[in-house]
């Protein structure tokens, strides 16, 4: 049986919990990140990010959202260090947005809602496969970046010169020779806190690592993330905006940060 879920009222984040009841879980995210409650914590070692342009494999809009999917049958781009053990392989990047600048992101930093959130999706090779690892505590690890509006970001444009063609829901097109580093800011400080994936199935697998200095992207480019849809072709068209979950209780859980 699918359970069918959406960012509207009816099957919105409030009701999430009568599908999946992990939605009141002990783990769960996003979360408010307050700086002046992070502990520095010295033994997290450096973020090491090592991805292969040619991994990239192709972009769809899956009605919730759109990602960029990545081969991941080898260690060619993989995610290591930082607050892991072991290597964790790229498998998608996606974004979350809101229908205007003032909210977006699913994450928050004493309050502050950024207008759009990358999320880079990785997953633990000590499991056979993406499927095996979302269902395990260190399986997954997701790499959060804060979008602020500013000058227009000339990377991000080739992402969003491929969204004319994955405006409804299912589609899909070829995406390829594409490095997800260059939307990375240049300092890789970060926050990180054990959580969940921020939609159903919600799962509490997720080393979250958000970084603590944003990107810029331009009113522009924030219209373009506005011009998808939600629904398929042929159906009422609903844009595709405010797709984001709001952050979740922290229930005694501690953020560190890998700076002071
Ligand atoms: C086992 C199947 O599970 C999936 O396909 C989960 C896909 C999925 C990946 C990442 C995220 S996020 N926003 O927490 O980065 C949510 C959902
Ligand atoms: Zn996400």
């Amino acid at each position: 049986m699918s359970h069918a879920w959406d960012y509207g009222s009816n099957d919105g984040p409030e009701k999430w919990a009568e599908s999946f009841p992990i939605a009141n879980g002990p783990r769960q995210s996003p979360i408010d990140i307050v700086p002046t409650q992070a502990q520095n914590d010295p033994s997290l070692k450096q973020l090491k990010l090592k991805y292969d342009p040619a991994t990239a494999k192709g972009i769809l809009n899956n009605g919730h959202s759109f990602q960029v999917d990545f081969t991941d049958d080898d260690n060619s781009s993989t995610l290591a260090g930082g607050p892991v053990t072991g290597i964790y392989r790229l498998r998608q990047f996606h974004f979350h947005w809101g229908s205007s600048d003032d909210k977006g992101s699913e994450h928050t930093i004493a309050g502050t809602k950024f207008p759009c959130e990358l999320h880079l999706v990785h997953w633990n090779t000590k499991y056979p496969n993406f499927g095996e690892a979302a269902s395990k505590p260190d399986g997954l690890a997701v790499v959060g970046v804060f979008l602020k509006i500013g000058s227009a970001n000339p990377r991000l444009q080739q992402v969003l010169d491929a969204v004319d063609d994955i405006r409804s829901k299912g589609r899909q097109t070829t995406f390829t020779n594409f490095d997800p580093k260059t939307l990375l800011p240049a300092s890789l400080d970060f926050w990180t806190y054990e959580g969940s994936l921020t939609t159903p199935p919600l799962l509490e697998s997720v080393t979250w690592i958000v970084l603590k200095d944003p990107v810029s992207l331009s009113p522009a480019q924030m219209v373009k993330f506005r011009s998808l849809l939600f629904t398929s072709e042929g159906e009422a068209p609903s844009c595709m905006v405010d797709n984001f979950r709001p952050p979740q209780p922290l229930k005694g859980r501690k953020v560190r940060a890998s700076f002071k």
